[in-house]
């Protein structure tokens, strides 16, 4: 019998029930026994879940309440001072360094206050990882205080007469994945290698006695560009995590091509290998001609990062051939990756288009999908299944819902005029400068300010009909004017709306875009309690009418300070939907980008000149290796954006705005957007800081962490804002939070904003 693995499931529950019992617990709504049962109950029904549909190998240890990285981080007690000294537990320090503390003192409690620690993307995914944090003093040892959880989940499902295999981030790609604190600059995670296999191994031995066999130990980096050194680890670290007294390990990378590493893990002491061919299936000949005689080799081919229904034909041909090479006996039918990044079930859309949603499986369907495969070619007869999966293929190959022909002749009228600005940048800055007269330092948000429970309970009434569409446009507008007169009042000089009536910014155009479809339950984590409800994009895309304009105006009129218009530029609506596989991404990204270019233009004819296009996710599509794959992608993400926003004149300013990556500023040079706002205040490193002063358009690099209640004083904007200066020019300077502020309460966005306008005040008067 072929077996079937599944990587991992979604730990969100298929109603939100993780994202509940976590907010509820922070407010104080819930206690931490009730967190903790919640946790195991969605543990135990994802298990059971996962046994009944007859997957083999089940994955433990794939739960969070923040991040499997963050656990980590907790387990092997790579925990920065400033977060141990409250004497808070275990759970507590946990979401402390997820996501900042900042309380009052109490009888019972002291105050604390610490910022979170940074959080990054996980390669090129829309989910976010705790970026680990090592200083010279980091001491790695296994921290029981909470028991091991992993162990402690293996024994859970144990329990629960389910056998699973405990999955782990990898030693190598936790260090490479993590930083040095602001203590210890000079240091290379890396190079705590030796101290922290020891202690890795241990975790390791405490599995192999409460009787795990096998572990999944996740080394994502090897599809990374990684440097020889980094490569050359593999060998002696794997060694070291062999023998007696230890599991088996079955080593998995995903979300690419492994071939440039291959190197590194050929002849491994693991008894098993996993690739994602989902994503590369170009690499198969060579990855499994590199599986040695006693290894496993487990064939990604249900894919983890999307929605469609995977091809079961193809699938099977591909996991025969490797039948062919290796037998039976040493080839599993796995899932790409995780599937966390998919919705957890199809049958919670009853909205869906029947049509549509038969194209569709989420992580649910998956777990068919791969019981089905691995029964297939076991030789069992699955032809009932096989048959209707390839009507479903063939029925969306045909449908004439995915192409629009109006959309295709639009397509090729892009060339360099329709998507290069009329001026050059000096000459905008000069126009900009004449009709906004903006002082030095000039202050602004990203957008979004906070979506109150009151906005969710209206949107929530409209959705359902108890309201009727006056009536919330009425609701929306006094937000708007609410969001207005707070901002003049404090004294931003250029204003947004607020987006009350965005429920997500890449959903909000979707669902008026044609060729997308939406889910009603397709939630996805984006980080912490924080999910997504990504789009579909099903066919070809175009704009049937003005998306944004009518709140724009309306806060227009109230003011006569600049208003931005605020959209989300092309890529980032591409990489926050669920992409058609059936076409390249560029041609999805140009529509959109083309249907954008509409947007704008109707907004600077509607009297709104400053308009910000969001691009966000633009480093998060980079291809995660160097070569010709990325340089085509940074022309096509970059010439998308130039053709939604070159179509207006000098005056009129373009903004973009990026948050949750390292972004490098070569990679947005060519947008040619007059201002850009980056999330940074969690960027520490001078050299960084100076990559950007470089930079010819005009930058505000975040000031405060909006995932974070905690609000800063104006004595830190000032001290922040002088160590910027150090290296980056006053007269580019503009000043702004991180990113929008829809996750935060009005208390802590009313302080956090008026000390960092108050602070900018300052440095204006000085200058
Ligand atoms: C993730 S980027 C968010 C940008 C958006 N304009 C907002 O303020 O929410
Ligand atoms: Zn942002």
């Amino acid at each position: 019998m072929v077996q079937s693995s599944v990587l991992g499931f979604p730990r969100i529950g298929a109603q939100r029930e993780l994202k509940k019992i976590t907010e509820a617990y922070w407010s104080k709504k819930a206690s931490v026994e009730e967190l903790l049962a919640k946790g195991k109950e969605i543990r135990a029904h994802n298990w059971k879940l996962q046994q009944a549909a007859g997957v083999d190998v089940i994955a433990s240890n794939d739960f969070s309440f923040y991040d499997q990285v963050l656990d980590l981080s907790l387990l092997f007690n790579v925990i920065p001072d400033r977060y141990t000294k409250f004497d808070l537990a275990p759970i507590d320090v946990l979401f402390a360094m997820g996501r900042g503390l900042q309380r009052k003192a109490t009888e019972t409690e002291a105050a604390v206050d610490v910022t979170a620690l940074e959080m990054v993307k996980w390669f090129d995914s829309n989910y976010h990882y705790v970026r680990p944090t090592f200083s010279h003093s980091t001491e790695f040892k296994l921290n029981s205080a909470a028991g091991l959880k992993p162990v402690v989940e293996y024994l859970e499902a144990k329990e629960l007469g389910v056998e699973t295999r405990p999955v782990v981030v990898g030693p190598i790609s936790y260090l490479y994945l993590g930083k040095a604190d602001k203590d210890s600059l000079d240091l290379d995670p890396i190079s705590l290698l030796d101290k922290f296999l020891p202690v890795y191994k241990s975790l390791l031995a405490e599995l192999y006695s409460a009787g795990a066999k096998t572990v999944q130990i996740d080394e994502p980096i090897l599809v990374l560009d990684l440097p020889e050194n980094v490569q050359k680890l593999y060998k002696g670290a794997f060694e070291q995590l062999t023998g007696e007294g230890l599991p088996e390990i079955v080593l998995t990378t995903y979300f690419g091509d492994v071939r440039p590493n291959l190197s590194a893990i050929k002849n491994l002491p693991v008894s098993g290998l996993h690739f994602d061919f989902a994503r590369a299936p170009e690499q198969f000949d060579e990855v499994v001609a590199a599986v040695s005689d006693s290894q496993t080799l487990s064939v990604g081919v249900v894919d983890g990062r999307n929605i469609w229904k995977t091809d079961y034909t193809k699938a099977s041909a591909l996991v025969n051939k490797a039948i062919e090479k290796l037998g039976k006996d040493r080839v599993v039918v796995a899932t790409s990756s995780s599937l966390l990044h998919t919705p957890v079930d199809l049958a919670n859309e009853s909205k869906l288009d029947p049509v549509i949603a038969d194209w569709f499986q989420f992580a649910t369907q998956k777990l068919d999908a791969v019981v089905a495969i691995a029964k297939d070619v076991s030789g069992e007869d699955v032809a009932d299944l096989y048959a209707a999966n390839a009507k479903s293929i063939k029925a969306r190959q045909e449908s004439s819902i995915t192409t629009n022909p109006e959309v295709q002749k639009r397509m090729a009228t892009i060339n360099e005029s329709l998507s290069t600005r009329s001026s050059p940048f000096p000459e905008r800055l000069a126009a900009q400068k004449e009709k906004y007269n903006l002082p030095l330092f000039p202050t602004t948000t990203i957008g979004s300010f906070p979506q109150t429970k009151d906005i969710r309970i209206n949107r929530n009434k409209f959705t359902k009909g108890t309201i009727t569409k006056e009536e919330y446009e009425q609701f929306i507008n006094q937000e708007i004017e609410t969001v207005i007169r707070f901002q003049e009042e404090i004294g931003l000089d250029v204003l947004v709306h607020g987006e009350p009536e965005r429920n997500d910014m890449v959903q909000y155009f979707g669902e008026q875009l044609q060729g997308y479809a939406f889910t009603t339950n397709g939630w996805v984590q984006s980080y912490g309690s924080r999910y997504v409800r990504p789009p579909i994009i099903v066919g070809d895309v175009s704009r049937p009418k003005a998306m944004s304009v009518k709140e724009s105006v309306y806060a227009q009129s109230l003011t006569k300070l600049p208003v931005k218009g605020m959209l989300t530029g092309p890529v980032t609506c591409l990489r926050w939907s669920f992409p058609r596989d059936d076409v390249s991404q560029k041609v999805q990204s140009l529509q959109l980008g083309l249907a954008l270019r509409d947007e704008v233009q109707d907004l600077e004819a509607a009297g709104i000149t400053v308009i910000q296009v969001d691009e966000p996710a633009i480093r998060e599509g980079l291809p995660l290796r160097s070569g010709q794959e990325r340089s085509d992608y940074l022309n096509w993400a970059a010439q998308s954006f130039r053709v939604a926003t070159s179509g207006v004149v000098n005056s009129t300013q373009i903004h973009s705005h990026f948050c949750y990556s390292d972004l490098d500023p070569n990679h947005i040079k060519a947008l040619d957007a007059d201002v850009v706002s980056i999330e940074f205040s969690k960027k520490d490193d001078a050299n960084y800081i100076r990559e950007f002063s470089d930079y010819p358009n005009h930058i505000g690099l975040g000031l405060f962490d909006i995932h974070s209640p905690r609000i800063p004083s104006k004595e830190e904007f000032v001290t922040r804002i002088e160590e910027i200066l150090k290296v980056y020019p006053a007269d580019k300077f503009w000043v702004n939070p991180d990113c929008g502020l829809k996750t935060r309460g009005w208390e802590e966005t009313k302080a956090s904003l008026t000390n960092m306008v108050d602070a900018a005040k300052e440095f204006r008067a000085k200058y």
